[in-house]
């Protein structure tokens, strides 16, 4: 339990939020990192003076340091509280926190019980220097866990800003899994803006046709049947995968958008941006 004061640092930090969107899947390796990665890329290459925030609370898995290219980087303390790092260097609107930056060293693990990871994720939410932020997309664990129920916990005051984006795999026991993140959104009251069904065929590198390999359209037909709405299918796309891999880039040109602006996932990743910004106003 989180105590007054702290809940209202929370509030005090996160109240030049508009909107906060959590990353949710039933199981893991269905690319939930992945999706947070290009919600976030894309709705900052949406217009030209987006803020987003990512917050990584993948807290035994943080990949989101790597994925932004900035996993040589680590966070400052300043008097204001942690400064968070800019994938985007001096531009300054792409700000991420992970448990990752806190590493002494890369590939190092946290093992922590309930209560430890709790009061992380409450200092990650009220220590940061976020600023004003359009979005802050926030990367869960798979599955429905402590760190699930520590967010909704302390961002039981923003309600009205909260919402979330499930991602699936085609796959039968994936979407069966969907189910449990439907009965978790439900039993909080968490919104849910829709589905993304990941790694639905195959985008071929030399002409980019998307193909189908496992079965396609669970995940639409889901969404359909669970009344929420369906955001879009991402193909398996090996240049998204070498480029999420990479390592660092350089972020004077910001050059990890640039080469994802190039990605067959990107201009399908438009029209997902489109559905959740449409309903997120
Ligand atoms: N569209 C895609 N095409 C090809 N590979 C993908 C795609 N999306 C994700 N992957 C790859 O699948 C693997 C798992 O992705 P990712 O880490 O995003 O999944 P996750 O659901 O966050 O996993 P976990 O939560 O279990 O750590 C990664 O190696 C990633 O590069």
């Amino acid at each position: 339990m989180s105590t007054p004061a702290q809940e209202s640092a929370v509030t005090r930090r996160l109240q030049s939020v508009k909107h906060i969107i959590l990353v949710l899947s039933g199981k893991g390796g269905v690319g939930k990192s992945s999706v947070t990665a290009q919600l976030a890329l894309s709705l900052y290459a949406s217009s030209p003076t987006a803020r987003v925030g990512v917050l990584d609370v993948d807290l035994t898995g943080p990949s989101i340091p790597r994925m932004f290219g900035v996993d040589d980087q680590g966070v400052h303390q300043s008097t204001s509280g942690w400064v968070p790092v800019y994938a985007d260097g001096a531009g300054a609107r792409l700000a991420c926190m992970s448990v990752g930056f806190l590493l002494k060293k890369k590939g190092d693990s946290v093992v922590w019980r309930g209560p430890k990871k709790n009061g992380m994720i409450r200092q990650f939410l009220s220590d940061v220097r976020w600023g004003d932020l359009d979005y802050l997309v926030i990367d869960t664990p798979p599955g429905t866990s402590d760190e699930h129920l520590s967010l909704m916990e302390h961002l039981a005051g923003m309600h009205e800003r909260l919402s979330a984006v499930i991602v699936t795999t085609p796959q039968a026991v994936a979407l069966m899994d969907v189910m449990k993140c439907l009965s978790f959104t439900r039993a909080v009251n968490l919104p849910v803006l829709g589905l993304v069904e990941n790694m639905s065929g195959y985008a071929c590198p030399c002409c980019g046709v998307v193909h189908n390999v496992f079965s396609t359209g669970g995940g639409e037909e889901m969404a359909k049947k669970e009344e929420i709405g369906f955001l879009g299918s991402l193909p398996v796309d090996t240049e998204l995968v070498s480029l999420l891999d990479g390592g660092p880039t350089s972020q004077t040109e910001f050059a990890l958008l640039e080469a994802y602006k190039k990605t067959p996932s990107a201009k399908l990743f438009e029209n997902i941006v489109t559905g959740v910004v449409e309903k997120l106003t």
